[in-house]
């Protein structure tokens, strides 16, 4: 597993718009992040999605569990549903970062990137289950991968930060309507990472 970084500006790109993402390394130690990464790979009940692309069906390049409070949008499923229950390591964490960020989340969605072939496209969480300026804390374990933004009306705008094993990132303000995001695959080999997104679903 890679080291933590001392530094907690190093993962950024200069610049990085904080009122759009707060970043905090280290909020786990690395004995932490490599116990939660190996029992979160193991114990999730992983599901892949299917999406419609043109005509034809394709799997999503990842996999994702979805936990909730109670019935609700089911990114997973992409319907309303019976979600898993809490676990306890899910339940700690989330209220560690609830301190942090602010705000109680009643949601989380995992999302597994087996190696440098996994990934998501550029996207925006945007669903109207999320309300418009939706606060979202990003935990992430294991493998180190860049997540890049972009402006939505000017892509030549774009930033990108290391999401290191252990941290937090706080996405907020405008990033879901005006920006878009992504985790882009790598040729270069990577290992697992695990990254935990909570939410406010309403
Ligand atoms: O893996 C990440 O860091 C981002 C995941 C993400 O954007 C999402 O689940 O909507
Ligand atoms: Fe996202």
């Amino acid at each position: 597993m890679e080291q933590l970084s001392f530094f907690p500006e190093a993962g950024q790109t200069p610049g990085l718009p904080v009122e759009l993402l707060e970043y905090h390394p280290g909020l786990f130690t690395e004995k932490e992040c490599g116990l939660l990464l190996q029992k979160f790979i193991i114990q999730s009940p992983w599901q892949q999605k299917v999406v419609r692309m043109y005509d034809k069906e394709v799997v999503t390049p990842r996999l994702c569990a979805w936990y909730a409070d109670q019935e609700t949008y089911d990114y997973t499923s992409l319907r309303r549903s019976a979600p898993n229950k809490w676990t306890p390591e899910l339940m700690a964490i989330k209220l560690k970062v609830e301190k942090i960020a602010k705000v109680k989340f009643n949601s989380v969605l995992l999302n597994y990137y087996r190696d440098g072939n996994d990934s998501v496209a550029w996207h925006s969480d945007n669903e109207n289950a999320l309300g418009k300026y939706p606060v979202i804390a990003s935990v992430s374990f294991g493998q180190v991968r860049s997540f890049d933004i972009r402006f939505k009306e000017d892509h030549s705008e774009k930033y990108s930060i290391r999401l290191e094993s252990g941290s937090l990132m706080i996405m907020k303000g405008n990033l879901q309507q005006d920006w878009e995001h992504r985790i882009a695959k790598s040729t270069r080999p990577m290992n697992a990472r695990v990254n935990l997104t909570f939410r406010v679903v309403i």
